[in-house]
């Protein structure tokens, strides 16, 4: 089993009487290589080894797209279970901040993008994320069980069954 995480950092959201809603602006990554390629999703990626998930979160943020964030400024959004065909293949840790450095550049893993929370590409992402990322956008916690079928890679397989836990307690 794989462990990994994803991140999702947010920008803006200033309300005004004249505007009101939820304005603010997530940033995610166009894949340019492994796992979901050509999809968007937040920076994220394996653990490596003797770091937490929490570590590889900052870690990949900072590889992926070049923004810095403190550690203790990830709130921790929701924990995904991937299965392939009936066995776990990746355990997701899930966060989100509104606190980071400097500003996303491109680099050879992603092409970084801010979108509008009402403009999520959900029909670039994986078919699973529009179940729980809009939720995770609004504050709320998730556990998720998402089972595919059909073999490797997971980013070719069927995504067949779903089944999801909303603010729950999520640790770490
Ligand atoms: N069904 C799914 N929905 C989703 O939103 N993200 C998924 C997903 N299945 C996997 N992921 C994400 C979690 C994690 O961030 C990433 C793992 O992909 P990879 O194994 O290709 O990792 P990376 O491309 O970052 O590789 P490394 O840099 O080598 O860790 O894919």
């Amino acid at each position: 089993m794989l462990e990994a995480t994803l991140c999702f950092p947010l920008r803006g959201g200033e309300t005004t009487a004249d505007e009101p809603g939820d304005r603010r602006e997530v940033l995610l990554i166009e894949k340019r290589r492994g796992l979901g390629e050509g999809w968007y999703n937040g920076p994220g990626g394996k653990l490596e080894d003797g770091e937490t998930p929490r570590e590889c979160a900052v870690r990949e943020t900072r590889e992926e797209v070049g923004l810095q964030i403190d550690p203790d400024d990830l709130e921790k959004a929701g924990e995904l279970t991937f299965l392939l065909d009936g066995a776990v293949h990746t355990f997701c840790h899930v966060y989100r901040t509104a606190a980071f450095a400097g500003e996303p550049i491109a680099t050879e893993e992603a092409r970084p993008e801010w979108f509008a929370l009402e403009d999520v590409p959900y029909d670039r992402m994986w078919e699973d994320d529009r179940l729980w990322l809009p939720g995770v956008l609004c504050g709320r916690t998730v556990r998720g069980e998402f089972e595919f079928s059909g073999g490797k890679p997971l980013d070719e397989a069927a995504f067949v069954d779903h089944d999801l836990e909303w603010d729950v307690a999520v640790h770490d």
